[in-house]
């Protein structure tokens, strides 16, 4: 079943300078910043409640945040659902005729995986689904 939202994604220019209101202005907990290649990208994360905002940094022009911020500007990127089994709600999705952005699950922050499914088939809002890994 989804669990929760997991965090809300957005894109920001700086993760320093967005992070004085995130952290100094409306106290949220900080958990630090992380860099994942993969994605293009370094994210910092605050939590509320059961829920975090996730600040998105490009690291380089290809990174999809920089793309994001060439074409929108600043602003929320996605919407992250928490699940307990991304592969049987990859298959619900494909089933639901959603395009996922990805042939597996793929490497996020904090060792979790996570799928992004295509904004055209989601009311132009970009959902992923993310869980946490397996303990081996
Ligand atoms: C570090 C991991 C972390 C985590 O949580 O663990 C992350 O969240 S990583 C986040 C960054 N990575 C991604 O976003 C990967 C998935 N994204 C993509 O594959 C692309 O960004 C994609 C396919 C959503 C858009 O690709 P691109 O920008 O190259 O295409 P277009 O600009 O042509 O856009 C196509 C179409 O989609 C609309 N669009 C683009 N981005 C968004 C968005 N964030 N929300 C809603 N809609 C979006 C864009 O406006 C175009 O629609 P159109 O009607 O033609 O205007
Ligand atoms: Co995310």
């Amino acid at each position: 079943m989804l669990e929760k939202i997991d965090h809300i994604g957005i894109a920001v220019r700086s993760v320093e300078a967005s992070s004085v209101l995130y952290r100094d202005v409306l106290g949220l907990a900080y958990e630090g910043t992380e860099v994942v290649e993969s994605q293009g990208v370094k994210v910092a994360f605050f939590r509320l409640g059961e829920a975090k905002i996730e600040l998105l940094e490009p690291l380089h022009e290809e990174s999809p945040i920089a793309r994001f911020l060439e074409k929108k500007g600043e602003g929320i990127h996605h919407i992250a659902l928490g699940c307990d089994d991304i592969e049987a709600w990859r298959a619900r999705m494909e089933e639901a005729g959603v395009r996922l952005l990805s042939e597996e699950p793929i490497d996020g922050a904090h060792g979790k995986l996570i799928t992004f499914m295509h904004p055209a088939d989601t009311g132009r809002v970009l959902l992923e689904l993310t869980q946490r890994r397996q303990q081996p």
